[in-house]
């Protein structure tokens, strides 16, 4: 059996990762989601183990001690992490699983899973990235600056990533990345590189014919 494609969703906060990723588990209910670890209290509506398991400092420093992480970050003040067994049990599974993570996390996952998916979300332009994390509310407007300043420095790391897809309007964000999940697909198909090793051959034994 094929592993699972280990797909990387980042980009700055408000770009829309979440509703994006929302978006896509919608139309491919096969892909499965990580489920983060973090020490943010919980937003309004948020669930324990749908959203996010919401750990205390000292349970989320456990964790890091056990090595039940895949990788973790401090970001704007509080822990995110990826919990370690879910996301490997899934891959030998044959499954493909999405990671909605910031950027130093997912560089992390970069040296451990070289051969995942890395996506960078783009908003359309700053003044739109500004709208979106303000008009959803949740935020203080001190987060907002410092969620902000954070984008900036995010942005200057998309060349690590393998792609980068605008999230101008949701649909086409979502078009974009099943394009890319196909396509990298395709890439790990064997018989595609049987046929490839074939056609080698072939060529060999001809320019040999030829001589
Ligand atoms: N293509 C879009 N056009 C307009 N609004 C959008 C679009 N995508 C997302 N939004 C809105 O932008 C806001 C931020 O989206 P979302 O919470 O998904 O961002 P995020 O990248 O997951 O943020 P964070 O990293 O802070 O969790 C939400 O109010 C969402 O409805
Ligand atoms: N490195 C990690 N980053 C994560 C993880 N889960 C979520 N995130 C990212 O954190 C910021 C803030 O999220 P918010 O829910 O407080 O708005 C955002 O960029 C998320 O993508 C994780 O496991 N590891």
């Amino acid at each position: 059996m094929n592993r699972g494609l280990l797909i990387v969703l980042s980009g700055p906060s408000g770009v829309g990762k979440g509703t994006v990723c929302a978006e896509l588990r919608r139309r491919a209910p096969n892909l499965i989601y990580s489920v983060s670890a973090t020490t943010r209290a919980p937003r309004s509506g948020e669930q324990d183990g749908v959203n996010y398991f919401f750990k205390t400092r000292e349970q989320f420093q456990e964790m890091i001690a056990g090595d039940a992480l895949l990788e973790y970050a401090e970001y704007v003040g509080n822990y995110y992490g990826t919990p370690r067994d879910f996301v490997e049990k899934t891959l030998a599974e044959g499954k493909d699983i999405i990671l909605e993570i910031e950027v130093q996390g997912a560089l992390k996952v970069k040296e451990k899973f070289p051969e995942g998916v890395f996506v960078f979300l783009l908003p359309p332009s700053l003044g739109e990235l500004k709208q979106r994390i303000v008009g959803r509310g949740t935020e203080t407007q001190d987060k907002i600056d410092h969620r902000l300043s954070v984008a900036v420095e995010e942005m200057n790391l998309l060349s690590r990533y393998d792609y980068a897809v605008v999230n101008d309007r949701i649909e086409c964000a979502c078009e974009r990345i099943q394009a890319i999940i196909t396509a990298e697909h395709c890439k790990r198909e064997r018989f595609l590189h049987e046929l490839i090793d074939e056609l080698k051959g072939l060529e060999t034994a001809q320019n040999g014919s030829e001589r």
